[in-house]
C-alpha cells in the first residue's frame, strides 16, 4: 500500500471535525453522525481533559466512530494515542510538537494519514523531511477548546507558510467559525478544523453544513 494521495487528503481537511466526550453534551459518535451528514469530511477523535474515557471505554467510543466515518467513507485520525490507532485499524493519527516524535510514529503506522502541529514556517521547515502528511497550524484565534493552547496567530501564520512554499496541506484550527472561514483558506490553508463551532451548535448538521458551504465558496477556483 502507497502512502495517502495528498489531492485527495486535500479534500479531505476541506471540514475537519476534531472532538471528544468532553466537548458533546450527548453522545460524541451521535455528534459525528449529525456533522458528517452536514458535510464533515474528516474526524478526529481528541479524547482529553480531566474526566475523559481511558482504556476500554476510550476505544469502544473511538470504534463506534470509526463506524459511521467508515460507513460515510470519510477518514477517522486519532489525536495523540499511536496504540489506540493501531488497535481500532483507524486512518490516521495527528500528533503535536510535544508528542511522541513523528519519525517513531510514521515507523509505527507505516502509510496511515500523519498530521503534525506547526506554529511557524521554522516548525514546518524543520518537519518536511519528516514523512508528514499535512500541517495542523494554530491557533489561528483563541480558543476556549484547548486549555494549553498557545496565543493565537492569525491567518497570517497560513500566509507566511506558503510564502516560503511549504507545500503540504494546511488545515487551519483554532477559534475558527463560519464568519472567520473565508479568512483561513484565503490565506492559503486546504481547510478548516473545528471543536466548538459544530459541537457547541443546537443544531450540528446545520452548523456543519454553514461551514461546509463557506469553505466550499471560498476555495472555489483553487480546489
Ligand atoms: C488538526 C489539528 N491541528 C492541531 C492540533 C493540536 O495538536 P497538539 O498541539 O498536539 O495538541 P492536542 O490536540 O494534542 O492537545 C490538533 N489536535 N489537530
Ligand atoms: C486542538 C486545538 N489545537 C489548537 S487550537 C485547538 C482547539 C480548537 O477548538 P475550537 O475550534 O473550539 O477553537
Ligand atoms: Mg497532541
Amino acid at each position: 500500500m502507497s502512502r495517502v494521495d495528498i489531492e485527495s487528503l486535500r479534500k479531505s481537511l476541506r471540514l475537519y471535525l476534531v472532538l471528544g466526550s468532553a466537548n458533546c453534551h450527548g453522545d460524541p459518535a451521535a455528534a459525528v453522525e449529525e456533522a458528517v451528514r452536514g458535510g464533515v469530511t474528516m474526524v478526529q477523535f481528541r479524547e482529553k481533559g480531566r474526566n475523559a474515557l481511558k482504556g476500554a471505554a476510550k476505544e469502544e467510543l473511538a470504534r463506534r466512530i470509526l463506524v459511521i466515518c467508515r460507513s460515510f467513507s470519510i477518514p477517522l485520525i486519532i489525536n495523540d494515542d499511536v496504540d489506540l490507532a493501531l488497535a481500532i485499524d483507524a486512518d490516521g493519527v495527528h500528533i503535536g510538537q510535544d508528542d511522541e516524535p513523528a519519525e517513531r510514529v510514521r515507523t509505527r503506522i507505516g502509510d496511515k494519514i500523519l498530521g503534525l502541529s506547526v506554529h511557524s514556517v521554522e516548525e514546518a521547515k524543520r518537519a518536511e523531511n519528516l514523512a508528514v502528511d499535512y500541517f495542523g497550524v494554530g491557533p489561528i484565534y483563541p480558543t476556549q477548546s484547548k486549555d494549553d493552547a498557545r496565543e493565537a496567530q492569525g491567518p497570517g501564520v497560513l500566509r507566511d507558510l506558503r510564502r516560503e512554499n511549504v507545500s503540504l496541506p494546511l488545515v487551519g484550527i483554532g477559534g475558527i467559525t463560519a464568519e472567520r472561514a473565508a479568512d483561513v483558506i484565503g490565506a492559503g490553508a486546504d481547510g478548516i478544523a473545528v471543536i466548538s463551532a459544530i459541537t457547541g451548535a443546537q443544531d450540528l448538521r446545520q452548523a456543519a453544513q454553514q461551514l461546509a458551504h463557506k469553505v466550499r465558496a471560498s476555495s472555489s477556483g483553487r480546489i
